[in-house]
């Protein structure tokens, strides 16, 4: 058994572990990362990379079948899936590779790779021969897909986001278990692809989006695309030759039953901490076994143990957890005598869908209880001039002021969400009120204008 001893000690090299790798080290912490898996983070690996690569090849085809509408005439689009595949492993697996090119730029010996799990408050087991004695933990495992309970034991058939993208080639026939983003992005990219593709959902809601008007447009307009059950759980699967039976229940009761070939579990994403000894570091758990933390410094309690990125569950987005590893990087190396602790001001929540349109959410959620303490601005995209021009006019936007005009937050289901609602969920950060924004210089013609209606609704109930 060896043992070593080290400042901070931090578990996962993914995107959040990196960050507070480097932190740590900046600080002068002596800090050790230790990675299980594969390494090349989720981002890179199985997440934002190639879902975005696969979303690409979809819209490509979408684009060229949507040609007719300016005139121009593609005969019929042929889809090689053996060769979209190939494409996104090739390009995922660049992404991957500058992310070893960056790991091998750190010293020899502060990469362990091994299984993490805690001993006690300053111990960690590392697989069966290593022990590290730290002064700082920092808890960067990331977060795993769920397979609902009635797909388990189906094998190959059953697919999640860490096997969809091995594939060799697309499947003709796809169910997709839950519409959040992981869920509906790839449902509409495969639908895209030629695939038909039914998505089951137990909720109302898809794409993350709460505000009930753009709820209900965003099942019209992907249900045109999709076949959709909302408000259904699967009950029972069973495999069926190199396939599988779903059997579910409409809203209303009916029994119903379709054979897929394959499945894609995209059921939520909950955060890899069982089997890594938090009670014995001493940790209070919540009901899902995830540490307590403050969300300024991100530390366990009085633990000398700190949580970020998906590992903490509180915002899984690859900006957040890039930042808190930053964070909680800074403050395992203070509490082990490197530098001083920070709690930098949260960042306002951001989180975009790569649909079409695209879906995003800034700053507030939406809250059916907030009454006359909120101003609500509208706006729609269905005759908006840019959006028009482009033929994606379709959606709308919700933004949320308070009585004094400040801007608090807003949904989105429309064209360009990624830049429109990134600059309003900077506008948030600013303290920005919405006469701030109608008083800036808007470019014509751009999806820009489209908000406008929204901020001028606030502005007139204000004045
Ligand atoms: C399909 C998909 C698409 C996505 N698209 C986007 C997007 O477009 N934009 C966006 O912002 N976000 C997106 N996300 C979310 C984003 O990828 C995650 O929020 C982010 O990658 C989380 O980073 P992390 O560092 O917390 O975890 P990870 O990168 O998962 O790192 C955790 C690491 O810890 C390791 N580990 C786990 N347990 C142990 C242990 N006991 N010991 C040692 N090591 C351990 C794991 O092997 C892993 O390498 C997407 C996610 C998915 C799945
Ligand atoms: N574009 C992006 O930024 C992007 C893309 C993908 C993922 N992500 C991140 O990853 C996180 C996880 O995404 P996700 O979509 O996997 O999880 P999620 O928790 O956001 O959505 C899961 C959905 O599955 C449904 N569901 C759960 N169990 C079900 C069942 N048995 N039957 C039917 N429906 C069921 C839930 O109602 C929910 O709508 C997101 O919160 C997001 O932060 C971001």
């Amino acid at each position: 058994m060896r043992e070593i001893a080290c400042d901070v000690a931090v578990i996962g090299a993914g995107t959040a572990g990196i960050a507070a790798y480097r932190a740590a080290r900046k600080a002068g912490a002596r800090t050790l990362l230790i990675e299980a898996g594969p390494g090349g983070t989720t981002c890179a690996r199985v997440g934002c990379m190639p879902s975005k690569l696969l979303i690409e090849a979809a819209s490509a085809a979408q684009a060229a079948r949507d040609a007719g509408l300016f005139g121009l005439h593609v005969p019929e689009v042929g889809i090689d899936g053996r060769a979209v595949l190939e494409r996104v492993r090739r390009e995922r697996d660049r992404f991957v590779r500058l992310v070893f090119e960056d790991l091998e730029t750190f010293p020899d010996g502060e990469r362990i790779a091994g299984r993490a799990r805690f001993l006690d408050r300053d111990r960690l087991a590392v697989g069966e021969d290593l022990r590290v004695r730290f002064r700082a933990a920092v808890i960067a495992t990331g977060s795993s897909p769920a397979v609902p309970k009635p797909l388990a034991g189906l094998g190959a058939r059953v697919l999640t986001t860490d096997t969809v993208f091995e594939l060799p080639d697309l499947p003709r026939t796809l169910a997709v278990i839950g519409g959040g983003p992981v869920g509906i992005e790839l449902a509409q990219a495969m639908a895209r692809l030629g695939i038909e593709t039914t998505l089951i959902e137990g909720g109302r809601s898809l794409a993350g989006l709460s505000e009930p008007g753009l709820v209900a447009e965003a099942a019209e307009i992907f249900g045109r695309e999709l076949t959709l059950h909302l408000e259904t759980e699967v009950e029972a699967a069973e495999a069926d030759c190199d396939g599988l039976r779903l059997r579910w229940c409409a809203p209303r009761g009916e029994p119903r039953e379709a054979r897929f070939e394959r499945v894609l579990a995209a059921a939520g994403r909950p955060p890899n901490v069982t089997g890594l000894g938090l009670e014995a570091a001493g940790l209070d758990l919540d009901g899902s076994g995830v540490p307590r933390f403050d969300p300024g410094t991100l530390r366990c309690g009085d633990a000398p143990v700190f949580v970020a990125g998906d590992a903490n569950a509180d915002r899984p987005v690859l900006h957040e957890a890039s930042r808190q590893g930053g964070i909680v990087g800074v403050n395992a190396a203070a509490l082990a005598g490197h530098g001083g602790s920070e709690a930098p001001r949260r960042w306002p929540p951001l989180a975009l869908v790569f649909t079409h349109p695209q879906a995003g959410r800034f700053g507030a959620a939406y809250d059916p209880e907030a009454g006359d303490g909120r101003l609500t601005g509208r706006a729609s995209f269905a005759d908006q001039g840019r959006a028009r021009i482009a033929g994606t006019n379709a959606g709308g936007a919700v933004i949320f002021a308070d009585r004094s005009g400040r801007l608090l937050g807003g949904e989105m289901l429309g064209p360009g969400a990624e830049h429109l609602v990134q600059g309003l969920a900077q506008a948030v950060w600013d303290g920005r009120t919405v006469q701030d924004l109608l008083d800036r210089p808007v470019y014509h013609p751009t999806l820009e204008e489209g908000l406008s209606d929204a901020l001028r609704q606030i502005g007139s109930s204000i004045s």
